[in-house]
């Protein structure tokens, strides 16, 4: 299986967003890539206003672009995230995989929004146009199954352990994370997920300046279950591709049975 990671600088313009991704997923098939995952928010990332207008129905002519683009290409595509009308007037961070023929396969609405304000950096209250999911959701790609989540979920592994504990051997992350936490934190965690659960790790993610001083980090990744990095790229637009080596993912699980050792019986907190 070969895998390709979407770099994108997605700003208030929604047409070259969308034209931009279309681009990329093509670059994506021309290497070979059997599924190709774009980033969080690529449809627009800019102020809340706009991420408000910009919400379109799911399905809607946004989705439908996409469906016809992983169709035309034969691709399975992870639309990484974008803004999906809500009904009571906010949106939500959907994330929808297409199959091979265009037809949407899984939709996960991202868990854990991102309201923190760090000293000194900008702050961001992500739930005052978004509301969150209430499901976690996992899909088959090509017979694999994979978890999905968007950005800040990285920092909940639970969620992570659950896609693992459903059968996940791919862990999808679609990202917009930001320069100064992503400096400290995104490749670190994207590692400890997929050591601790023993899956490969697919991130793309947004890349360079969005407005008011907000900026991406980069570095969109494919991680294997070793935790070894087999592809990146650090900066400007632009795909990562990595083949999978399932066999060496299932020689691993079999050589260090971590799944198996997990103490269930014992997981939960005494009272008092
Ligand atoms: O940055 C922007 O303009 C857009 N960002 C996003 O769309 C989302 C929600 S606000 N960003 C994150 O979840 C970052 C998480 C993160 O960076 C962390 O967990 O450290």
């Amino acid at each position: 299986m070969r895998v390709a990671a979407c770099q994108m600088n997605s700003r208030g313009d929604k047409a070259a967003n969308l034209a931009t991704a279309l681009d990329l997923l093509e670059a994506a098939a021309a290497e070979g890539a059997d599924l190709a995952v774009l980033p969080e928010y690529f449809d627009y990332l800019g102020t809340d206003e706009g991420a408000l207008a910009a919400a379109e129905p799911i399905p809607g002519p946004l989705s439908a672009a996409i469906g016809d683009q992983a169709r035309r290409l034969g691709l399975w595509v992870l639309a990484g995230s974008l803004h999906a009308r809500a009904a009571d007037g906010r949106c939500s961070n959907a994330s929808l995989l297409f199959d091979r023929e265009g037809q949407v396969a899984a939709r996960y609405d991202k868990l854990h929004l991102f309201d923190i304000g760090l000293a000194g950096q900008p702050s961001y209250r992500e739930s005052a146009t978004v509301g969150g999911g209430d499901r976690v959701v996992t899909a088959e790609v090509e017979g694999l199954r994979a978890g999905l989540s968007v950005c800040y979920d990285i920092r909940f592994p639970e969620l992570y352990r659950l896609h693992m504990l459903a059968g996940a051997r791919l862990l999808l992350v679609p990202a917009a994370f930001t320069r100064h936490t992503g400096r400290a934190h995104w490749e670190l965690l994207l590692r400890a997920r997929a050591v601790e659960n023993q899956c490969f790790v697919i991130a793309a993610a947004q890349v360079g300046e969005s407005v008011d001083g907000r900026a991406c980090f980069g570095h969109s990744m494919i991680i294997d279950p070793w935790g070894e990095v087999l592809a990146c790229r650090p900066e400007g637009v632009g795909i990562v591709a990595a083949t999978l080596d399932l066999a060496r993912q299932e020689a691993l699980r079999a050589e260090l049975p971590a799944l198996a050792n997990r103490r269930a019986d014992v997981y939960r907190l005494e009272a008092g």
